[in-house]
């Protein structure tokens, strides 16, 4: 088959592919790197992305990397519906303009509070020190109120009326902090409805994307993240 996804669920960029590819219908072979079994690490993974991360594409023997770079290119290799990614300068400029804002906030400050409160105890067995905890949480929660209070201000979707590429990144790096416990809709009304609004958009692929997701945040709550063997 032409097309190729390397991917985890566990991981924000590998789920954005995941359910744009469903949802717009791009036949693609699934191919499935386990993160947590270190199948990253391969060096015939490494073939297809030398930084050894997911997710990544192959396009009949084109290899590609980095998300972002990939949803542009998805969409303008294949027919996609323009409200994904507007041909119009205009409109495709505000999708950009989340996609390159959302690099040094949600990815980071969402990723990095996951990573500090739940993956680096679980994988070393030893609790998160609390004050790095509550200095990353704060980063989050300021750009999550960012989201709340200037992006989803007046709009249905992060950048006008219709759901774009920049609502999938957008949510899927919003629903990663739930795995450590963290709850972004809590007090955030806005925020809430519009990630209600992009899994009825992608359903059934957005639920789909996050089972793990949904798994652990409801198995798992509450459980100090140090004492759990595996995910
Ligand atoms: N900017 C990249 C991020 C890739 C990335 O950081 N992937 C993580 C999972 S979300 C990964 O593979 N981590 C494995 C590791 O660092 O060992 C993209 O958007 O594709």
């Amino acid at each position: 088959m032409g097309l190729k996804l390397y991917y985890d669920l566990m991981s924000q960029p590998s789920r954005v592919l995941y359910i744009f590819l469903k949802q717009c219908k791009i036949p693609f072979e699934e191919h499935k790197v386990v993160l947590k079994k270190g199948e990253h690490f391969m060096p015939k993974y490494e073939e297809i992305n030398p930084f050894q991360k997911v997710p990544a594409l192959e396009h009949n023997g084109f290899k590609l990397i980095e998300s972002v770079a990939i949803l542009r290119y998805l969409c303008r290799e294949f027919k996609v519906d323009d409200h994904w990614y507007p041909i119009s300068s205009k409109n495709q400029a505000r999708v950009d303009e989340y996609l390159e804002w959302q690099h040094n906030n949600t990815r980071l400050h969402c990723a990095t509070y996951f990573l500090v409160k739940f993956l680096i105890p679980m994988i070393k067995g030893k609790p998160a020190r609390p004050e790095n905890v509550t200095k990353c949480e704060g980063h989050m929660i300021e750009c999550l109120d960012q989201l709340e209070n200037i992006w989803l201000k007046n709009k249905l979707f992060l950048t006008g009326d219709k759901i774009s590429i920049a609502d999938i990144v957008g949510a899927c790096e919003v629903e990663q902090p739930r795995m450590a416990g963290f709850d972004p809709r809590e007090g955030r009304p806005q925020l809430t409805a519009w990630l209600e609004r992009v899994a009825e958009e992608t359903n059934p692929h957005y639920d789909e994307a996050h089972k793990y997701v949904n798994q652990i945040a409801n198995n798992y709550l509450g459980i100090p993240p140090h004492s759990l063997s595996k995910l």
